[in-house]
């Protein structure tokens, strides 16, 4: 498959402080790739690295088979044909629409000009709005002329860095549906950086998450969430518990509420101290189970209700169960473990045995 970006053991700093450590990743022509994960873990700092803003210590950047950064070299933004699209939306106010969309159009004049930026306008649906200012534009509008102005000159690469943090959250998970299908149209390759995983998971084939310059798994957002790699990951990602327990053989796990067999091996050895993710789709109830919660809270989601359940030992579980299954906050629930592979990770020498904990 042809690659269009490719990150090799990547190193950058601020003043000799490390913000990004050793990463490496890999996009291929066509697919959207995301990167995520909290405040500082160094996301924007790839990017800018990526757009040529910011300088390697270690490692190389290849766009599109030519190297682009490496220590010592850094080819300008200018020249890497990218677009950008940041979260401040960054259009020219001087500028009406089709100025804005037009303006990395260099040395293409005239009616071909005008067809190019309405074929742009018309992708991002504000199509015979080129005569308007920034200013009389919607916070979403602004943000497709924005979309618009990247794309117009088709890059190798489009950049975009938390743009939809600015807009209301109905607005943000529109405009990043529609994102995801005018980039699919267009055939664009883009990484898109981001703290918000339903923003990650909506738009991108590839997610990488990152925590402190490093990026822990890089994966499509179906295993982020059903085999997270790592335990940030897995708690990072979606809602979840950890509970405690023993490995009794490499694909049998026991804790408070039974022993629970998977499709997963893990040779800690027996009697190896561990945690359990269990997530809410992994709780169902069962009327005739003997394994009994007590209903903490609830949260009504619509088609569904997510429970926060209480155990005997004080312990917790969430428990996501369809809305008509509607119990009151107190009320003792059947429930019965149903989750096909089991995700655990080996307790770190150290910790005490203690109640469950809520991820999320
Ligand atoms: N201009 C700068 N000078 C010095 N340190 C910086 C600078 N920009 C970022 N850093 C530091 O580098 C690390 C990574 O920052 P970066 O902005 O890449 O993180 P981020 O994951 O994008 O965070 P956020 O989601 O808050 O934007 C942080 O520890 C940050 O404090």
């Amino acid at each position: 498959m042809n690659e269009i970006l490719a990150l090799n053991d990547i190193v950058c700093r601020y003043d000799g402080r490390l913000a990004v450590d050793g990463l490496s990743l890999h996009v291929t022509a066509g697919s959207i790739a995301c990167l995520l994960g909290p405040s500082g873990c160094g996301k924007t700092t790839v990017l800018r690295a990526i757009a040529g803003f910011h300088p390697l210590s270690a490692g190389n950047i290849w766009i599109n088979g030519s190297a682009v950064s490496q220590p010592g070299f850094t080819l300008p933004p200018e020249k890497r044909r990218l677009g950008m699209v940041f979260q401040d939306h960054a259009l020219f106010p001087h500028l009406d629409v089709a100025g804005n969309v037009g303006f990395g159009l260099r040395g293409i004049t005239g009616a071909r000009r005008q067809k190019l930026v309405d074929e742009m306008l018309e992708v991002v649906g504000l199509g015979g709005m080129g005569g308007r200012y920034p200013h009389e534009l919607s916070g979403g509008q602004q943000q497709r002329v924005a979309l618009a102005r990247a794309l117009a000159p088709q890059p190798d690469l489009i950049l975009l860095d938390e743009p939809f943090s600015n807009l209301d959250v109905e607005l943000r998970e529109r405009l990043s549906g529609e994102v995801r299908e005018i980039l699919r149209q267009r055939g664009a390759t883009g990484v898109l950086v981001t703290h918000d995983q339903h923003e990650a998971f909506a738009l991108g084939d590839v997610v990488g998450v990152m925590r402190e310059g490093k990026l822990l798994q890089w994966d499509t957002p179906y295993n982020l969430y059903h085999e997270p790699a790592d335990r940030f990951v897995a708690d990072f990602i979606g809602q979840g518990v950890f509970l405690r327990g023993t490995l009794l053989t490499p694909e049998t796990i026991e804790t408070e509420i039974g022993v629970h067999r998977g499709d997963r091996a893990y040779d800690w050895g027996r009697g190896a101290p561990l945690e359990l993710l269990l997530r809410p789709d992994d709780i169902v109830p069962d009327p005739e189970s003997t394994l009994r919660a007590k209903v903490a809270q609830k949260a009504f989601r619509g088609a569904e209700i997510l429970y926060t359940l209480r155990l005997p030992s004080g312990g917790r579980l969430l428990a996501l169960f369809p809305s008509h299954a509607d119990h009151a906050i107190g009320e003792l629930v059947g429930i019965r473990v149903q989750a096909d592979h089991l995700v655990a990770f080996p307790l770190a020498a150290g910790h005490s045995a203690g109640a469950a904990r809520v991820a999320n």
